[in-house]
């Protein structure tokens, strides 16, 4: 079994007890809800040159253990004194250490810092039920795996968003789950970089694929940028923004490799 099966599995079996059926009406109230700030498109959209979606990832089950953060406000807040164009938060607890509870915590501190830096709420995402907790949280995106999922089930996860009035990133790896990712008429879809069966990174994967996600759709390259170079090189292939883990949560201060992709031109 590869390690997305296993991580799909896992995520199946946790859901379990929290499963029940998710009503139109639930999702559309956040839908209808009026909201302060740009959606998480749009903030990348208006970006500098390379947009950054900036992730808060303690550890992964490739780069083991990546940063001791007993609290993920403290990376929030370099996040935003970073200037990123939007916030992702792993929200898997066994293989990322991560939680729900992290994105209250990240979402509620920009809130109280009046500022508007909209977050993705980055998880396996299979059912609804983990949509309206994304939407309860105060996330603006949601994140489905295209490789990881059934088309009724993507289907289903995406309406949802629709509803709830969330972005969807949608992330692929391949040619084929390009493909697949374009029957749901996407406006953000992302290359990870990773394989997440088998964990190889590498940045020829966005530079292969983002040339052939059609203009309209905002192109993400996802994992492995550390430098300015690797943003260049993505920048170059066509993408628009960047999502970074790693090398982000490693640093002191982040402004520093942020505005360096924003200067990208
Ligand atoms: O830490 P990195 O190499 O900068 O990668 C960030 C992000 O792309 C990665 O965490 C990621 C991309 N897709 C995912 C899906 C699930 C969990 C994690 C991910």
């Amino acid at each position: 079994m590869d390690k997305l099966t296993e991580i799909m599995a896992h995520t199946r079996e946790q859901l379990a007890p929290r499963l029940r059926p998710v009503s139109e009406a639930e999702l559309a109230r956040f839908g209808e809800r009026p909201r302060t700030g740009p959606g998480f498109i749009e903030s990348l959209a208006k970006a500098p040159g390379l947009g950054v979606i900036a992730e808060i990832k303690r550890r992964s089950p490739s780069a083991g253990q990546i940063a001791e953060l007993p609290d993920a406000e403290e990376q929030a807040r370099k996040y935003l004194n970073a200037e990123a164009d939007a916030i992702s938060v792993l929200t898997d607890e066994k293989y990322f250490g991560g939680s729900l509870k992290d994105l209250w915590t990240v979402t509620d501190f920009i809130g109280d810092h009046r500022r508007s830096t909209p977050c993705l709420r980055k998880d396996f995402m299979v059912h609804p039920i983990q949509v309206l907790e994304a939407a309860e949280a105060g996330a603006r995106c949601i994140l489905i795996i295209v490789r990881a999922l059934k088309d009724d089930e993507i289907a289903r996860l995406s309406d949802a968003a629709g509803l709830a009035g969330l972005d969807t990133l949608y992330e692929i790896h391949t040619a084929p789950e390009l493909e697949r990712a374009l029957r749901f008429e996407p406006e953000m879809i992302g290359v990870n970089n990773r394989d997440l069966a088998r964990f190889r990174t590498d940045l020829a994967f966005s530079e292969e694929l983002i040339p052939q996600i059609p203009r309209d759709i905002l192109a993400v390259s996802e994992s492995g940028i550390f430098t300015p170079e690797d943003g260049m090189r993505v920048f170059e292939a066509g993408a628009k923004a960047v999502l970074i883990g790693e090398a982000l949560m490693k640093q002191e201060d982040p402004g520093q490799l942020v505005s360096a992709l924003h200067e990208l031109e």
